[in-house]
């Protein structure tokens, strides 16, 4: 009944008002959109002109959500999902699926502390994924996203369904946040300003390379360790500033929209599409790592290199070896003993 009215009165603004153009069908599903960032990240698919299918699931509350997102008068349809028995209707014919589920931190907590609840969570929507949408790119934001893109691997590979070319951590929050702190101290327009940053999302692992940072602006070095501590932390940051009230939801909304429409456009051949991003990847002796990629028709067409590195990132990246590997491990080990 919710499902047909929000139908008819799409079908009621589209015909009057907005006009998809030629771009293609594409359906995107949100797991976990009735949550802290699936609400704002579901408005801001919404306003996407890319999407033209939104699939908003949750275990409660998705309902509500999708029929106020959708009486906004843009492309796509909205339908919302509540519950395991609608996942696989969620998911199937799905282009990209976009993962905020799961538990957020407290303060005084790690990332590594949500493992043992949110790890079950996206093992158990990652094995649907197998089973309606295997072809999907599958943007994991639910954390620890060092460990739960590993699971995903391997929850896909048990499955016989893993293209390492369609699994991605959505490490985009860290680009943003070092995007914003290095205008900030370069006095640059931040609307112009690049800084990659690879590794992991998790702490020391966060690694912003701020000497590949355009435009230039020759920071000396006390405040070049100033700006990569306050990205690796930026995290932590908003987890004390929300004081118990979780962390980055509205700032994640934002990342998460960015990369998935990086993923849009390299499907639908938009060519020289880079983000970074915590793909499979050789570029480094661990089987995942963060850095830039070049997006296509099929997921990951390429991942990029780390560029030339300052003495001071040399370090950094050595520092974050071991943890990184840890988490990595962590997460095969769960999905193949759970
Ligand atoms: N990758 C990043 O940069 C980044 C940034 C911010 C937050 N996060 C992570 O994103 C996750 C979500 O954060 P939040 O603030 O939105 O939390 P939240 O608690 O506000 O929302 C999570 C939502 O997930 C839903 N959920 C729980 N189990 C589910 C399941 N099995 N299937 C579908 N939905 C389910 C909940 O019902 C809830 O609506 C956390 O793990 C957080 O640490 C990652
Ligand atoms: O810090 C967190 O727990 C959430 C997220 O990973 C972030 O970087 O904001």
């Amino acid at each position: 009944m919710l499902r047909s009215t929000i139908k008819a009165s799409l079908r009621r603004v589209n015909g009057r008002s907005f006009s998809s153009g030629s771009a293609p069908h594409r359906k995107v599903a949100v797991l976990g959109a009735a949550g802290g960032i699936g609400q704002p990240l579901s408005l801001l698919m919404k306003l996407n002109p890319l999407v033209s299918q939104l699939s908003l699931y949750d275990i409660a509350g998705t309902p509500g959500v999708a029929a106020d997102v959708s009486h906004i008068n843009t492309r796509s349809e909205v339908t919302g999902y509540v519950g395991e028995d609608q996942l696989g209707k969620a998911l199937e014919g799905c282009d990209v699926v976009i993962i905020p589920a799961g538990v957020p931190r407290k303060p005084g907590m790690t990332r590594d502390d949500l493992f043992n609840i949110n790890a079950g969570i996206v093992k158990g929507l990652c094995t649907a994924i197998a089973k309606y949408c295997p072809h999907a790119l599958v943007n994991m934001i639910s954390n620890p996203v060092n460990s739960t893109v590993p699971i995903a691997s391997e929850v896909f590979k048990k499955a016989g369904t893993y293209d390492e070319k369609r699994l991605f951590g959505v490490t985009t929050l860290d680009v943003v946040r070092a995007k914003t702190f290095y205008a900030g101290k370069a006095n640059a327009n931040v609307a112009e300003v690049n800084v990659p940053v690879v590794g992991g999302h998790a702490g020391i692992t966060i690694l912003p390379l701020f000497s590949q940072a355009t435009p230039t602006a020759n920071l000396p070095h006390d405040v070049l360790t100033a700006l990569t501590k306050r990205t690796q932390d930026g995290g932590t940051e908003v987890v004390e500033a929300k004081a118990g009230k979780g962390s980055a939801t509205l700032s994640m909304a934002y990342a998460g929209a960015l990369f998935a429409d990086a993923c849009l456009k390299g499907l639908n051949g938009v060519p020289d599409v880079v983000e970074c991003s915590f793909v499979q990847s050789s570029i480094t002796e661990l089987p995942f790592f963060a850095s830039k990629v070049r997006l296509g028709k099929n997921g990951v067409e390429e991942v990029l290199g780390l560029g030339a590195l300052s003495d001071y990132e040399k370090q950094g990246l050595e520092a974050l070896l071991p943890e990184l590997k840890s988490s990595i491990e962590k997460g095969i080990k769960f999905a193949n003993q759970s």
